[in-house]
């Protein structure tokens, strides 16, 4: 093919410039897009493909209004492609184009979403060897919608995982070794929604990244956090991607600040998800523990809270202090209410700072500007004239933004901005009277003209005598006084007609000319002069950038605080105890998402030194899960600040929440259940502590029963004896029950259920004790499964539980087997007689019910027997089952098979 040349051809090699999936290019009032790229967006947004020839060639192609762009841009970088937009400039000989900006899902500003957006860095350090072993990581965030710039650091791959996650990035950067480490990507990749970008690696070296970090903070903030040094790359290349992209936001990031894991509860994202924090197991937002307890009235509000949830506190002291805010805000109703209609009209000031800075702000947002931050005097009236809400630490919050500079801002702007201004920027109206002098002028010169306009048909009828006089105005004949055909004739000699019409003629004045430059003349340096003086306004508002996310901050803080508080009091919840370590004893305890819902059946769980492990037992669909996840979400909403559903908790501060519970989602993944299930399990073993709270639901039930009661067993011996970890262990694998009698601090409760005349009545209350049976053959009867089968299963189980030999139906084709479930090894044996099973319930040998029929004829010659038989049939004699492990009993099995096959 000929190379593309003229548009075509510009197009195409701007793009080579830029590593942006998709490119817009300005031409004349269009973007257009060429190419592929112009195939996907009409594949990605439905827009109109057409086609452009290029030097014989023909290349699709699609466009968009200019002033349109931004919910295209918007749509497509929402779908994790980056955009790179080429704007048109004037030059001597014509015009030229320049990529002005690269749109990425972590540098879009343009968002309509309320959540934080955060772009992150990922670096691994011990790239000079000093650390090879054992490898830390530093990470940056940045939300560029609000200028919140965060560095952490992480010790080992799964701590910077549980970072990563805990805020849900849109954009990662990995560093120079992360991106090769195939692993670490892999997982980025399948945990977040993150898109990976490569940016520059120079940018990540450790003196240029520490350089540009001082530029942006200056020096003093540097030196009093305590940042690891690869932290402090991952910033220094946020900030200069945040450059190279374009954005225009830099100025908005007015601080950096430290997020120390060591101050919050590890959450990591499985368990985010299992909890159904801010997004239900089928990706709902309604009916996730944060969509419950939302009661916030602004969407900064809603975005703390979100970020309280997710990043659960470990201070008793920060805790308190949010639990007396909620506490005050939950007795005071009516000034609770007040502060929730003022909070009302609050706009999102973190957000509105961010556009100021990128010069976006149009003159309705600095009327949103001027509005917010009159809120905050009203929210300290408020809080001042309450007696319990002045004493309670809401009023340091509100006294935290320097309220001063905060009166002159607002002054500033209500002197500035109209009161109702239009929302474009560049069509006058914009400012109030009396703000500039030469304005003023030129807006009074230009309403007298006006006037004189308005008035000169009028004047001309009486001063000439004509009637069927208009003056008006169009783009080709400027102002012009139109006549009636009837009276054209008599109009006076100063009259230049300018043009003919069908009924009317077109006249013009020396007089009118010279107004009409006037106008323009006005029209054109008010327009110009409001202009210049809006945008010196808007820069004065950038420049106090860090003054409206204080204040964006305390409301927010005050929103949120207001919204647990609204939450708890009107659904009974209490204020819990927080201990800094010790017991956990929660009484008559709710399920703070269940109870929305359901007649909730309150339960009360009690872990304390002697019973720090409890296995729970239970039929299934009885509330086993629920249980636990109530646990969960208590000390979770304990560790928030917020009150809990209870009629009174006492809660021992924990330093981690780990759960692993069946997983939807994971096959979609392509990985095996089994396996994710052994592997979060595994982090959990790794990153639990004595001061974790651990969940455990049907571990090990992804694999063949024995391997599984295996693993169940021995984990739950690791979890008592070397973690120690507070833990609720949900199974159906009766065998662990006994674990109380051998592990001292295990202790047993279930889900209680009534059964009757073969009805099963869930009471959902939990009880101390195992359970004594399963009714799952209840719930497959519940869930429709033919009668016929349900009725045989009953049958088996009854003389499964009498140890009675079972015969197997046939379809009446072939002879029946009969065979023993023999309970005390769980396994299926084959019957040694054909009148019954008693004898050979005992003999212990591992065999299918097909292995069972095959070796019929070996069986009847039991007198018969070889040595290494009859020596394995005394081994099996002698072993005790109720004193050996599954484990143990698992590979004598096995040793036995072998000596058999040896045979
Ligand atoms: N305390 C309670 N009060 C009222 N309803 C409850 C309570 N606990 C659980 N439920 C309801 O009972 C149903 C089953 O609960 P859950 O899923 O926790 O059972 P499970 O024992 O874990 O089941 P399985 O063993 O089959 O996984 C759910 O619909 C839940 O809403």
């Amino acid at each position: 093919m000929t190379e593309a040349t003229g548009i075509v051809g510009e197009f195409l090699s701007l793009k080579e410039t830029t590593d942006a999936e998709v490119l817009a290019m300005q031409c004349g009032d269009f973007y257009e897009f060429f190419d592929a790229d112009a195939e996907l967006v009409a594949e990605e947004l439905d827009l109109k493909l057409s086609q452009k020839s290029s030097h014989g060639s023909s290349y699709p192609m699609a466009g968009v209004p200019l002033d349109d762009l931004t919910p295209y841009l918007k749509a497509l970088v929402e779908r994790g492609y980056r955009v790179a937009v080429a704007d048109q400039y004037e030059t001597d000989d014509g015009h030229a184009r320049e990529i002005v900006r690269v749109v990425t899902p972590g540098t879009l500003l343009e968002t309509s979403d309320a959540d934080a957006q955060y772009l992150a860095a990922v670096v691994e350090d011990g790239s000079d060897g000093a650390h090879a072993d054992t490898p830390s990581y530093g990470l940056a965030f940045a939300d560029v919608t609000t200028g919140r710039f965060l560095v952490a650091a992480g010790e080992d791959r799964a701590d910077t995982l549980t970072e990563l996650y805990r805020f849900d990035p849109v954009e990662v950067l990995p560093g120079p070794a992360v991106r090769n480490d195939d692993e670490l990507v892999q997982q980025i990749r399948e945990r977040t929604d993150a898109t990976l970008t490569l940016h520059e690696a120079e940018s990540f070296a450790p003196k240029r990244a520490e350089h540009v970090v001082r530029e942006q903070f200056g020096r003093e903030p540097l030196e009093g956090l305590d940042v690891p040094r690869p932290a402090i790359s991952a910033a220094g290349s946020i900030l200069s991607y945040v450059e190279e992209t374009g954005a225009g936001v830099l100025a908005s990031m007015t601080r950096i600040a430290t997020h120390h894991s060591d101050d919050h509860v590890t959450l990591d994202g499985t368990t985010q998800r299992n909890l159904e924090l801010t997004e239900t197991m089928q990706g709902d937002r309604e009916g996730s523990l944060f969509a419950t307890v939302d009661r916030t009235e602004t969407s900064a509000g809603g975005r703390l809270l979100k970020e309280w949830l997710q990043r659960p506190r470990r201070s008793l002291s920060v805790l308190e202090e949010r639990q007396r805010s909620v506490g005050a805000l939950a007795s005071a109703a009516l000034a609770r209410d007040e502060l929730r209609e003022v909070l009302g009209a609050a706009y999102d000031l973190e957000r509105l700072a961010s556009k100021a800075t990128h010069g976006s702000a149009d003159a309705q947002d600095l009327v949103a500007v001027r509005e917010t931050l009159g809120v905050l005097p009203q929210i300290a009236d408020v809080i001042d004239s309450d007696a319990e809400l002045g004493e309670s630490p809401l009023a340091s919050i509100v006294d935290r933004p320097d309220r001063t500079a905060v009166a002159d801002l607002r002054e500033m702007l209500e002197e500035a901005i109209a009161a109702d201004p239009p929302s474009t920027v560049t069509q006058g109206g914009l400012l109030q009277r009396g703000y500039h002098e030469e304005l003023d002028e030129v807006i009074d010169r230009h309403e007298e003209v006006r006037r004189w306009l308005k008035n000169l048909a009028d004047r001309e009828k009486r001063q000439h005598g004509l009637s069927h006089v208009t003056v008006d105005r169009n783009k080709t004949d400027g102002y012009y006084i139109q006549v009636g055909k009837s009276v054209a004739d008599a109009v006076p000699d100063h009259y230049e007609q300018i043009k003919t019409l069908k009924n009317s003629k077109r006249f013009t004045t020396p007089e009118l000319e010279e107004k009409e430059r006037e106008v323009l003349r006005l029209e054109e340096r008010r327009g110009e002069l409001e202009y210049e003086l809006f945008e010196q306004l808007r820069e004065d508002v950038a420049a106090e950038a860090a003054l409206l996310q204080d204040v964006g901050r305390a409301l927010a803080t005050v929103d949120a605080l207001s919204s647990l508080a609204t939450h708890a009091a009107e659904n009974g919840w209490v204020q819990p105890d927080l201990r800094r370590d010790g017991d956990l004893e929660i009484d008559q305890g709710r399920h703070p998402v269940v109870e929305q819902t359901t007649e909730f059946v309150p339960n009360d769980v009690r872990m304390t030194d002697d019973r720090g492990f409890l296995v729970v037992t239970g039929p299934n669909m009885s509330g086993k899960s629920t249980y636990m996840r109530q646990v969960a979400c208590i000390v979770l909403l304990a560790q928030v600040g917020s009150f809990v559903p209870a009629r009174e908790a006492e809660i021992g501060l924990v330093d981690g929440i780990f759960t692993r519970v069946g997983a939807l989602d994971e096959l979609a993944q392509g990985r095996s259940t089994f396996m994710v299930e052994m592997s979060e399990l595994s982090n959990i073993l790794h990153t639990a502590t004595e001061e974790s709270l651990v969940i455990l639901d049907e571990v090990g039930r992804g694999t063949a029963t024995y391997d599984g009661i295996s693993i169940a067993w021995s984990a739950t011996e690791y979890l008592h004896n070397e973690i120690r970890a507070k833990t609720l262990f949900a199974t159906h694998y009766h065998e662990l029950t006994g674990l109380a009698e051998h592990l001292p601090r295990v202790a047993n409760v279930h889900v209680a259920a009534d059964e009757r005349d073969g009805d099963v009545t869930f009471l959902r209350t939990v009880r101390d004790g195992p359970t004594d049976r399963s009714y799952g053959i209840h719930v497959a009867d519940l869930a429709g499964v033919p009668d016929p089968v349900v009725d045989r299963a009953r049958d088996v189980l009854g003389r499964l539980r009498e140890e009675k030999a079972i015969e197997a139906k046939g379809d009446g084709s072939s002879e029946p087997v009969q065979a023993v479930f023999d309970l005390s090894s769980g396994t299926m044996e084959r019957s040694a007689t054909t009148d019954g099973g008693e004898a050979a319930s005992k003999s212990g040998a591992r065999a299918s019910l097909e292995t069972a029929v095959s070796s019929e004829t070996d069986a009847d010659r039991e007198t018969g027997l070889e040595p290494e038989k009859a020596d394995v049939l005394a081994d099996l004699e002698e072993v005790d089952v109720n004193e050996t492990s599954p484990v143990e009993l698992l590979s004598k099995v096995q040793e036995w098979q072998r000596r058999l096959e040896d045979e």
